[in-house]
């Protein structure tokens, strides 16, 4: 399907500053960082920009290897790259770290103009102020309209926050396994995952000692969001009752190690602060709801789910199917909601279609 190959140009991770950002509920950040990485060429008149949105844990790192300032390989490789779905012979790709995060855009581990750690000095922010930062950082790159915006998970919260904040904006949109409004559920695993952090005494309010993080909380919130992103069917197929020579129930062993990686990439007052904008996330708040929120979208759109998706539940991306009046794709994938993550394929061929 081509994308990424060893050789091939990719754009290092660079930075943008901007000037002060005010967040809708308050707070005042005197200036913020923006780690971004691009792919392919610009178009002179700007009209081949795919921006695409990461997800809780993610980074700019689309596709490409691991390296510096890139803990992991790119989480949508073959994706990007010559003659790949975003194929970077047509299209210039941008992928942000998000407003919050830990990859080098501005969050609560980011140094503060008095040289201590914003911790829990930093201000709450949403998806909108989220997105809001990213329009500053397409009109320093002279996009004035993006081809695509792209997301899945809590990249299609952005993608979505787009395509009806400024909708002029945005020609096309893939908005995939994410939701219009937080559910109970979600938000109730979420406020679950970071009560494990806050219970982490290293978490000490959220202004802890970057040498000595709340690993332990952090690991056990990953564990119970890996919990969500798989499904009981392929957890049981895969490690059932097994029990490892190492004592450990197989799965358990598996979520240990999901839970040791992620505490070596991530900051904990990230993961609380990034989950709690997906828990106040609602893309019709005072905009009269989500129906007429919706109907704001001028986007060319795709609008994608898993079918075996716990999390964010198949419902939910039929509501905003709906709502724009397009039909609802179901990607059929045995990994629940990491399916938008590893049926690269299923998600290739939406693409396709969608810039076409
Ligand atoms: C846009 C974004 O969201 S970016 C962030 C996405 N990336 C991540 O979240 C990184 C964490 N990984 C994941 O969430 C998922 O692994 C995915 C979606 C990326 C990939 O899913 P899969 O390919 O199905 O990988 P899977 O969940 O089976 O995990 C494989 C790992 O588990 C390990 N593993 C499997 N069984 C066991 C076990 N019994 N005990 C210990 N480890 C185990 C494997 O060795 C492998 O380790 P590695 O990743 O260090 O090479
Ligand atoms: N594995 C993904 C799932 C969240 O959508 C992540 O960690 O970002």
């Amino acid at each position: 399907m081509g994308g990424w190959a060893e050789g091939d140009p990719v754009g290092d991770r660079v930075f943008l500053d901007l000037p002060a950002f005010r967040p809708e509920r308050g707070g005042v950040l005197p200036s913020v960082r923006v780690a971004y990485e691009t792919w392919g060429t610009l178009a002179p008149d700007a009209s081949n920009a795919v921006l695409v949105e990461h997800a809780l844990t993610g980074d700019s790192h689309v596709a490409g290897p691991a390296g510096p300032g890139h803990p992991t390989p790119g989480w949508w490789d073959g994706l990007v790259g010559p003659g790949a779905p975003l194929d970077t012979d047509r299209f210039f790709v941008v992928c942000a770290n998000v407003l919050g995060g830990c990859q080098g855009t501005t969050g609560p581990s980011s140094l503060t103009p008095d040289g201590g750690r914003w911790g829990s000095r930093f201000p709450e922010i949403t998806v909108g102020d989220q997105v809001r930062v990213e329009a500053a950082l397409a009109d320093a790159l002279g996009i004035s309209r993006w081809a695509c915006v792209v997301g899945g998970s809590m990249g299609g919260m952005r993608a979505l926050e787009w395509a009806v904040a400024v909708p002029d904006r945005v020609a096309r949109l893939l908005f995939l396994a994410s939701g219009a409004v937080a559910t109970a559920d979600q938000i109730g695993t979420q406020t679950t995952q970071q009560a494990a952090i806050r219970a982490d005494p290293r978490w000490a309010g959220g202004d802890y000692d970057p040498a000595d993080p709340p690993v332990a909380g952090l690991g056990v919130a990953r564990r119970i969001a890996h919990l969500t992103y798989r499904s009981a069917l392929e957890l049981d197929a895969r490690f059932g009752t097994r029990v490892q020579d190492d004592g450990r129930f197989a799965v358990a062993s598996y979520l240990d190690h999901h839970a040791d990686k992620l505490a070596g990439r991530f900051e904990a007052g990230s993961y609380v602060l990034l989950t709690e904008a997906m828990n106040s996330w609602d893309v019709g708040r005072d905009r009269g709801g989500i129906e007429a929120a919706l109907a704001r979208v001028t986007a060319r759109s795709v609008v994608a789910g898993v079918d075996g998706d716990r999390l964010y539940p198949i419902t939910q991306q039929q509501q905003v199917a709906d709502g724009l009046g397009v039909p609802l794709q179901v990607i059929s994938s045995p990994f629940g909601h990491d399916g938008f993550l590893i049926e690269t394929r299923a998600v290739g061929a939406l693409l396709r279609d969608l810039l076409a």
